[in-house]
């Protein structure tokens, strides 16, 4: 389901009764919290209207964070910054060299002495031939290492973004806005800016000494003069140019909502067809291109006011050294190439000494940036170092014999008002903690304990603003499931969450007999990867442990369901390890041949001859390696598209059977095949990825949350089998009572009276003889009384 970035209102009646709306309107500043990509937690903020730091303090301590581990950790960056430097002097150095230049070139010309001028006029030609490419060599490895240094920066803060789901934190809290602009373009405003301005400094600082001593030597009070319109013009424009950061800033933001918007319409195309919400969407665009272009317009005005200014100021310096020399010249103590001189002194000069000035629009965009990043950088690192202070208090201690929790133990009501809650400690009781690197390698069992223990467990939703589970126990023994069911909104994929660890808020303790790694998580709408139908099938490639992978386990049980490529699979030298266009350094795992006879498993076997060699399929196709031959046979039977919320029978039958003809090198191939897989697969058949995913990565815990919502029962109850088959321990969240045959156990969260919720743990057998009793007791209520 498609949410709409705006109001709870606008989200009810759109698309039809949007035009009878009120506009809500910009407030102050707004900054509006972008969640990326999960449409279930679509909070917009509108009103926040945080501008950026003033303090200066501030702003120069987060310029020093951002801008010194490059040039600390990297010393061949040191090396090439030198040699920049080396060139930045050099540059001055030749503009001294043309200064004097310049002198005896005008004095000749001025002398009449025609040998004199020649002479100098070539001179002055050697002298543009040997400093220019100076100039252009100075720009270009000023610009080469400014990328470098963006390249490091970037890889940075995206290893500390993506570093244990801090992106989902960030998103959660909605603390920043628009982090993909901040990681992609302010860094590289940042890295470019800092490096023109370091130089223009130094040059400046250069320039400023080398100048002095001639402007001085010509003529003093030329250069006191040159002082007092510098430092006067500089306090002008510090002051007409304060509000700039600010507009910069919200400047900033503003194109970044925008885009975003525009993002989303590409993300959500086929639903906003199906609403016909093209002229919300218009609305919502055209209200945020109003915003970024009035506070441009803001910024425009601002600039016009400071060129104002600016321009006097330089115009006016260049009659203000003549003026002041032409008595010397007059009176013939002077040549008239001393006039040029001390022009162009005078205008290095001030160049140098009014580089605020100058440079006031570039400063102001420049602080705008180094404070969104800075606040981007702050934020991770409080998220990295609670999540660390989370790790250290869940890692310590050995495993405590809790008391188990008979079926049929039930919760206490909920209260309505969330207390202050230290955190939800999750253990993962096999391993080290999850998110250390190597933890894939590294796991002692613990036998005879559970595979899940919830011990107390109170989750409230982030910030605390809505307790949702309170004080829940219960466990779950390695090979057997659980069923949550209870009514929408209860909190059932909260628990989820919590036990996948994204939701810390609350308190009590799970403890996990997996890494985090081992646990896996399956959405009602699986993430669909950019990549090809291997990278679909083995997303997220992370390390295998413990012999967990395919290739060293026993085969999954067919159950006779598809017999696919199994007996006649591509040998593993043909189409061997799995390479992909996008994980070009993945680890070793499930070779292609496994993916095939899984794929075929969960009856997806028809997308090999659809998207294979000679199908079309009708999405937009590239192969993401080439060279496989074929002679698979084609059974185009067109594509599918579609957000099918409803429930998708296997009709895919004859495609299936199709495929298994296919020649197993052909059906290799399109595994290669890259499409736009969450625009060309039904919800269907990407709820059947999302199962093949989980078969071929064979975690120990799986959360299923409605993953089989889109699938017709026979699908359902087929995969289910597999899946128990393969002693995967699951969690399933769902509605549907036919659910309760797949599972051991049944966790009831039920509305109470006080308008909470309270829970119920039972065994099946139980909770499918209440089921039975509570159908005949609303089967007798409905029977006429005699
Ligand atoms: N990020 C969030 N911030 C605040 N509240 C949230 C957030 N995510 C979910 N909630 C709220 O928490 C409550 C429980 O949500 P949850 O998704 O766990 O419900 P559910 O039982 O799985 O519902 P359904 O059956 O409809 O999927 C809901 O009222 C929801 O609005």
């Amino acid at each position: 389901m498609m949410l709409h970035l705006r109001s709870l209102r606008d989200q009810c009646l759109r698309p039809a009764y949007f035009h009878r709306l009120p506009r809500p309107k910009w407030r102050g500043l707004p900054r509006v919290a972008q969640p990326q990509r999960s449409e279930s937690s679509l909070a917009v903020d509108l009103t926040r209207a945080d501008g950026p730091s003033t303090d200066l303090r501030v702003i120069l301590d987060r310029l020093v964070k951002l801008g010194l581990p490059y040039w600390q950790t990297e010393s061949s960056a040191r090396w090439k910054l030198a040699g920049v430097v080396g060139l930045t002097l050099a540059t001055t150095a030749v503009s001294v060299v043309f200064n004097f230049l310049g002198r005896d070139f005008f004095t000749a010309l001025s002398e009449k002495d025609e040998v004199q001028f020649k002479y100098q006029l070539i001179k002055y030609l050697a002298g543009f031939a040997l400093g220019i490419p100076v100039f252009v060599f100075k720009g270009y490895f000023q610009s080469k290492l400014a990328l470098e240094w963006r390249q490091w920066m970037t890889e940075r803060l995206l290893n500390d973004y993506l570093a244990g789901r801090t992106f989902y934190g960030l998103q959660q809290s909605g603390e920043v806005d628009n982090p993909d602009q901040r990681i992609a373009s302010d860094v590289a405003n940042f890295t470019d800016t800092a490096m023109g301005l370091a130089l223009t400094l130094l040059n400046a600082g250069i320039d400023l000494v080398s100048f002095s001593g001639i402007l001085f030597s010509i003529y003093p009070p030329l250069f006191a003069a040159l002082i007092f319109y510098s430092v006067g013009g500089t306090a002008a424009s510090v002051a007409l140019g304060k509000n700039l950061v600010t507009l910069n800033f919200t400047q900033e933001a503003r194109e970044a909502d925008f885009r975003y918007g525009l993002v989303r319409i590409r993300e959500n195309a086929e639903s906003i067809a199906f609403y016909g919400g093209d002229q919300d969407e218009k609305e919502l665009l055209k209200q945020r291109l109003q915003a970024a272009v009035s506070n441009y317009l803001g910024l425009l005005m601002a600039s016009r006011n400071l060129d104002f200014f600016t321009s006097f100021y330089r115009y006016l310096i260049q009659l203000l050294p003549a003026a002041v020399v032409a008595p010397l010249f007059f009176q013939g103590k002077i040549d008239f190439g001393v006039i040029n001189q001390s022009q162009s002194a005078f205008n290095h000069i001030l160049n140098d000494v009014s580089l605020v000035i100058y440079q006031i629009e570039a400063l102001a965009g420049f602080s705008a940036v180094v404070d969104r990043l800075g606040e981007f950088q702050e934020a991770m690192t409080a998220r990295q170092e609670q999540q660390a202070r989370l790790a250290a208090s869940g890692e310590t201690g050995a495993v405590a014999a809790e008391a188990v929790v008979a079926a049929g133990q039930k919760g206490g009501e909920l209260e309505t008002e969330a207390e202050a809650l230290p955190g939800i400690q999750l253990r993962f009781l096999s391993s080290r903690m999850a998110g250390e690197s190597s933890s894939c390698n590294e796991h002692v069992g613990l036998s005879g304990q559970p595979l899940l223990r919830v011990h107390d467990l109170t989750v409230v939703t982030p910030r605390g603003s809505n307790l949702l589970l309170r004080d829940l126990n219960l466990e779950v023994p390695p090979g057997s499931s659980l069923l949550v069911m209870g009514p929408s909104g209860a909190g059932k994929t909260s628990l989820l969450r919590a036990v996948a660890g994204l939701w810390s808020d609350g308190c009590g303790r799970i403890e996990l007999g997996a890494t985090r790694g081992e646990v896996m998580f399956l959405p009602q709408r699986p993430y669909m990867v950019l990549g090809s139908l291997r990278d679909q099938a083995l997303y997220p490639r992370r390390c295998e442990d413990n012999g967990n992978t395919l290739a060293s386990s026993p085969p999954l049980a067919t159950d006779g369901i598809a017999t696919g490529l199994g007996g006649d699979t591509p040998s593993s030298s043909s189409s061997s390890a799995p390479t992909s266009s996008t994980f070009s350094s993945a680890p070793e795992g499930p070779d292609d041949a496994e993916v095939l006879r899984v794929l075929e498993l969960v009856q997806l076997g028809h997308l090999l001859t659809r998207y294979g060699p000679h199908g079309h399929g009708g999405a937009s196709i590239t192969r993401g390696r080439s060279g496989a031959d074929s002679n698979g046979s084609s059974n185009e039977n067109g594509s599918r598209s579609g957000t099918g919320q409803g429930t998708e029978s296997t009709s895919t039958k004859s495609e299936g059977a199709a495929s298994a003809s296919a020649s197993p090198s052909a059906a290799a191939a399109a595994l290669d095949i890259v499409a736009d897989w969450a625009s060309s697969l039904s919800l269907g058949e990407q709820q059947r990825l999302g199962w093949a995913r989980l078969l071929l990565s064979r975690p120990k815990l799986a959360l299923l949350d409605e993953a089989t919502s889109a699938l017709d029962q026979d699908t359902e109850a087929r995969l289910y089998k597999v899946l128990e088959e393969s002693g995967i321990t699951y969690i399933s969240v769902g509605h549907r009572s036919t659910l309760k045959e797949f599972h051991r156990t049944l966790l009831q969260l039920r509305p109470s009276g006080a308008g909470g919720i309270v829970w119920e743990v039972r065994g099946l057998a139980d909770a499918a003889a209440v089921g039975a009793a509570e159908a005949a007791e609303s089967a007798a209520a409905r029977l006429p009384t005699q």
